[in-house]
C-alpha cells in the first residue's frame, strides 16, 4: 500500500549532446541579462569559451571554485557578481563549482544555470555546503536550487577516467541510499534503479573509451536521475560517513564515496533487503555491496581508504564523529554501534571486500 509525501522542485532541465549552444536562450528565459561564469582554475579555458560565446551576456568570469566552498571564496564571488552587475550565475563544472554558485544564491538570490561536467548531482539538489574555519556545514534552502540545468555530455568527455568512475559511484550512492530512505516514494525508487543501471552500463564503456559519447550521455542521464533522488529524499549512514571523512579528514569527495559505499551497504543489508535487491538488479549482480565493490575495483577505482589519504591513526576519531550525530538509517548507528562502525571503517581502510 502506498503512503508518501513528495515535493517536486521547480527546475528546467535541457539534456543532449551539444545542448550548451542553448545557454544564451536559457539565460534569456530566466529574464537575465548578465551572467557571471563560475569555474575551477582547471576548467578556466572551457569557461572562457563559454563566456566568449555569450558575448555581451557575460558579465565576467570567476575561476576559483574549490571543493567544499570556503566562505571566503563565496564572499569574493558574491562581491564580484555585485560589482559587475551580474543578474545570474552560470556554474560550469562539478559539484565544487555548482556549490560555489549555490553559496552566491544563498545570500543574493541570484538564479543559477548549472552546466554539470561530473556526475556528482549537486545541480539537482537544494543542498548547500560551506566551510568556515575548517568546519563544513550543510543545509537545505530552495533558493540554492539551480533554476536551469544544461546537461551536455560533450563536456564530460574530458573528465579523466578515474574521476569519471568515482564520480559515477558517487551518483550511485545517492540512488542506493534513496532506495532505503524513510521518506522515499515509488517514483524516486524508479529513478534510483534506472539511474544506477545507466551508470553501471556507462562506466565500463567510458573506461574503455573516454570519448564514447553514447556512454557519456548514459552516465550523465544516470547522474541526473541519481541527483534527483539526492535532492528529494534523506540520505543515511553512507553519506554521514563520507561527510565525516571528507569534512574532518579532507579526503577527496568522489573517491571516498567509492571506497565507503560497499561497506555502508553491507552494514545495512539485512535491514533493507528490498532496496538491496533493487541495487543488485540494477548493477547486474547478486549482492549489492559486492556488485558495487566489483564495479569500482574492475574499473580501476580505489577501494581502500589508506590509498586515498586516510591515516590509520584517525580511524577511531572518525568512528567517534560519525556516531555522535547519526542520520536516520535503516539500521541505527548511534554511540551503541560505535564498535561496528569502527570495524566497518577498518575494512574500508584496508580495502577488504565488504563484510
Ligand atoms: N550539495 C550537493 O547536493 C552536492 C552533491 C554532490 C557533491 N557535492 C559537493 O561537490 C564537491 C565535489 O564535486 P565533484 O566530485 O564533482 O568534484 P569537483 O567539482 O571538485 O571536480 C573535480 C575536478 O575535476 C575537474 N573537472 C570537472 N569536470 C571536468 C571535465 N569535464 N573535464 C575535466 N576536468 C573536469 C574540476 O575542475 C576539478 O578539478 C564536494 O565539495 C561535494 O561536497 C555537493
Ligand atoms: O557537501 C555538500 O554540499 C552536500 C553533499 C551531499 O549531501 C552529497 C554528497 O555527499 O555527495
Amino acid at each position: 500500500m502506498h503512503d508518501f509525501i513528495h515535493t517536486t522542485h521547480p527546475q528546467r532541465v535541457v539534456f543532449g549532446a551539444g545542448s550548451l549552444r542553448h545557454l544564451a536562450r536559457e539565460i534569456d528565459a530566466l529574464g537575465a541579462k548578465k551572467a557571471l561564469v563560475l569555474c575551477t582554475p582547471e576548467q578556466r579555458p572551457q569557461a572562457e569559451r563559454v563566456a566568449a560565446s555569450l558575448g555581451a551576456q557575460a558579465a565576467g568570469l570567476f575561476d576559483r571554485a574549490v571543493m567544499h566552498v570556503p566562505v571566503e571564496t563565496a564572499r569574493e564571488a558574491r562581491d564580484l557578481a555585485r560589482r559587475l552587475g551580474a543578474d545570474c550565475a552560470v556554474a560550469l563544472g562539478g559539484g565544487s563549482t555548482t556549490g560555489l554558485g549555490k553559496a552566491i544564491a544563498l545570500e543574493s538570490g541570484l538564479p543559477i544555470v548549472a552546466i554539470p561536467t561530473t556526475y556528482a548531482g549537486s545541480e539537482m539538489t537544494p543542498i548547500y555546503g560551506l566551510t568556515e574555519n575548517g568546519l563544513k556545514k550543510t543545509g537545505k534552502d530552495p533558493r540554492v536550487l539551480p533554476r536551469t540545468v544544461i546537461y551536455d555530455p560533450e563536456l564530460s568527455r574530458t573528465l579523466p577516467v578515474g574521476l569519471s568512475v568515482t564520480s559515477g559511484i558517487n551518483a550511485i550512492a545517492h540512488a542506493a541510499e534513496g532506495l532505503y530512505a524513510q521518506d522515499s516514494n515509488p517514483v524516486m525508487d524508479l529513478m534510483a534503479e534506472e539511474g544506477i543501471a545507466a551508470l553501471a552500463r556507462a562506466l565500463p564503456a567510458i573506461r574503455l573509451e573516454p570519448g564514447d559519447l553514447a556512454a557519456r550521455s548514459d552516465a550523465l542521464y544516470g547522474a541526473w536521475l541519481c541527483g534527483g533522488v539526492l535532492g528529494a529524499v534523506g540520505m543515511a549512514l553512507h553519506h554521514k560517513l563520507c561527510h565525516t571523512l571528507g569534512g574532518s579528514f579532507n579526503l577527496p569527495h568522489a573517491e571516498v564515496h567509492t571506497v565507503v559505499l560497499p561497506h555502508a551497504l553491507a552494514f545495512n543489508a539485512q535491514a533493507a533487503p528490498r532496496a538491496m535487491a533493487r541495487i543488485a538488479r540494477a548493477l547486474g549482480g547478486v549482492s549489492a555491496p559486492a556488485a558495487v565493490f566489483a564495479l569500482a575495483r574492475d574499473n580501476g577505482a580505489p577501494v581502500a581508504l589508506k590509498d586515498i589519504g586516510m591515516r590509520a591513526a584517525d580511524l577511531d576519531r572518525a568512528a567517534d564523529i560519525a556516531v555522535a550525530n547519526p542520520y536516520w538509517n535503516p539500521r541505527p548507528f548511534g554511540p551503541a554501534e560505535r564498535d561496528a562502525i569502527r570495524a566497518l571503517l577498518q575494512r574500508a581502510f584496508d580495502g577488504e571486500p565488504p563484510g
